[in-house]
Order: C-alpha cells, then sequence, then structure tokens
C-alpha cells in the first residue's frame, strides 16, 4: 500500500510589531482547523510566525529579549498543541529560541498529536552584523542568532522520514543534500523574504522565481517533497513575498499560494514517489562520486 497523506501549507500575511503572539496563535489556530477539514494530516506555518520579523530592526536589551521564546510551549502557544493533541494532527513552527543556557536560534519544531517530535535550528543565517543605516530595513539575523548547532536532523514522522530547514537555508544545495544522504522524504520550511534586496536592488524582481527554483532544485536533486509556507505581506513597511509552494519529488508544482495573506494550500502527497527519482537519475549509491567532493567540506578552498 502507497504512503499517501494530505499535507498543508499555512501560509500567513503579515504579523504587525504590536499584534500579539496569542493573536497569532489564533490565527494558526484557525488554519489548522480549515487544514483538517480538507483532510490534512499536517500543516507547515512559515518561519518566526509567532511574531513579525524583528531582525529588520537594530535592537538591544528587553527590547530584543522580548522577541524570543523561552519555553516551548509558552502559554500562548499551548492552544495550537491542545488543538493538535484534539485534531490528531501534526504541525511545523517557526519562532525565535532562547534556552536556558542564554543561547538564541532561529528555530522550527515539529510536532504531531500534541507531542514534540523534532527540533532544527537554522544554519545558514543571512544579513549582516552590524547596524547599516543606509538600507530601509535592517536585516540582523547575523547579529541576533547563532548557527544552528544541530546539524541537519531527519526524524521518522507521518509514516515517513521528515526534513526541516528555515528561510535562506532553502538556496543552499548543501541542505537539500544533507537532508536527501539521509533519506528524508518531505521537507517542510518556512520563510520571510522581502520583495527588495537592499545589496542587489537589481535582483528584485526575481525574487519569486529564485524562491521557485531553489526549493524545486532542491526537491528534484534529492527526490523529496517540499512544503514551504511564506510569511507574506506588507509587515511595517517592508513588502514579503507570498507563493507558498508544495513541490514533488520531480520538482513539479502540485500547489501554490495566490495571494499575500492568510491563506492554506493542500495537495496529496504520496512518499513513495520519492523513489522515482532516487531510484533512477540520482540512485545516490550508484552514481555520486563522494571521492571528488571533498572541497566540500574543506573549510578554506
Ligand atoms: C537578506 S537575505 C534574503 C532574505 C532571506 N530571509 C531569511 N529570513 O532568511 C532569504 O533568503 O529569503
Amino acid at each position: 500500500m502507497r504512503r499517501k497523506l494530505v499535507a498543508a501549507v499555512a501560509q500567513m500575511g503579515p504579523v504587525a510589531r504590536d499584534e500579539t503572539r496569542a493573536s497569532a496563535v489564533a490565527r494558526m489556530c484557525e488554519m489548522m482547523r480549515d487544514a483538517s477539514g480538507r483532510g490534512a494530516r499536517v500543516v507547515v506555518f512559515p518561519e518566526l510566525a509567532l511574531t513579525t520579523f524583528f531582525p529588520r530592526w537594530f535592537l538591544e536589551g528587553e527590547a530584543l529579549s522580548a522577541w524570543f521564546e523561552t519555553e516551548m510551549p509558552g502559554p500562548a502557544v499551548r492552544p495550537l498543541f491542545e488543538l493538535s493533541q484534539e485534531l490528531g494532527m501534526g504541525f511545523h513552527l517557526g519562532y525565535a529560541e532562547r534556552t536556558d543556557a542564554g543561547r538564541h536560534f532561529n528555530t522550527a519544531i515539529l510536532v504531531d498529536g500534541g507531542r514534540l517530535l523534532g527540533k532544527y535550528r537554522k544554519v545558514h543565517l543571512p544579513g549582516h552584523r552590524d547596524e547599516e543605516s543606509w538600507r530601509p530595513f535592517q536585516h540582523l539575523e547575523k547579529r541576533y542568532f547563532e548557527t544552528g548547532d544541530l546539524g541537519f536532523p531527519v526524524f521518522d514522522a507521518l509514516g515517513g522520514k521528515a526534513g526541516m530547514c528555515i528561510c535562506n537555508d532553502r538556496r543552499w544545495p548543501e541542505t537539500w543534500r544533507m537532508l536527501g544522504l539521509q533519506g528524508a522524504e518531505f521537507v517542510m520550511l518556512g520563510y520571510n523574504t522581502p520583495a527588495h534586496y537592499p545589496p542587489a536592488p537589481e535582483h528584485d524582481h526575481l525574487q519569486y522565481f529564485h524562491n521557485e527554483l531553489s526549493i524545486q532544485a532542491g526537491c528534484y536533486q534529492n527526490g523529496v517533497w517540499a512544503l514551504a509556507a511564506a510569511k507574506a505581506g506588507c509587515e511595517e513597511g517592508c513588502d514579503l513575498i507570498g507563493g507558498s509552494l508544495i513541490v514533488a519529488p520531480t520538482g513539479e508544482i502540485m500547489a501554490k499560494a495566490g495571494g499575500v495573506e492568510d491563506e492554506v494550500i493542500t495537495a496529496e502527497i504520496d512518499l513513495d514517489r520519492c523513489a522515482e527519482i532516487r531510484r533512477n537519475i540520482f540512485d545516490f549509491a550508484l552514481h555520486r562520486e563522494p571521492q571528488t567532493y571533498g572541497l566540500l567540506t574543506a573549510l578554506k578552498p
């Protein structure tokens, strides 16, 4: 019997700076119910879904620490876990994590039936460390987060093998290959991608294209499904792209969000389709030549 399930991606419209976590969670609960009503077994929410994308501002002290979660779930997020248990549904959620030891990560978790199954901490942190006042908005992920220290773990979940990555990670072939090599069958990811990229504005018109190009290539070259959720729309004056996607292991787009508001998309995903790619053109055991790839892991080329 083939391993099929309906998967949902819940794109979110903007989260305002003064919107409470409780309000964002209420929006997510509504979309989880919607997804469940359409037969979905899992729903993917965006990167830093509980709050506005705060790395766009230079912040210090309490003004910065207020954006981080110190427990998961805290009181505001608990309704999401309870609904997951009630509906027998899985979800992927991105948030800013502060550990007990005071370390900071851009994190995503996978929860099923109200139970935490897995955690990932973003590896590829884009942007810059110091304030760059010439920018219309900052991108201070390099200042606010440490490089993820969990590698690219793969989890047994939903009858298959699940991987996660976060936003900028999706642009790096190494992310997908690390997950593919471990047999991931579906990759969940969220993103906050500004339509305007201040260092190279000549690429602004390519933002949607590069999103699709990266995800479709990652899926095809590794024989995995992708469930990709945007936080979209005009958030505190910064336009974020939408275009949330469900992509098949062949690289084909199976569902795509049309707007930049809260929107649920679904598709039936057949995990056994990964083998169409992995037993053929990308049969890793047969065709990879890792003895020639040393440069990929050398610290300096
Ligand atoms: C400033 S780099 C471009 C924006 C980046 N966003 C995130 N959140 O990683 C992305 O890769 O989409």
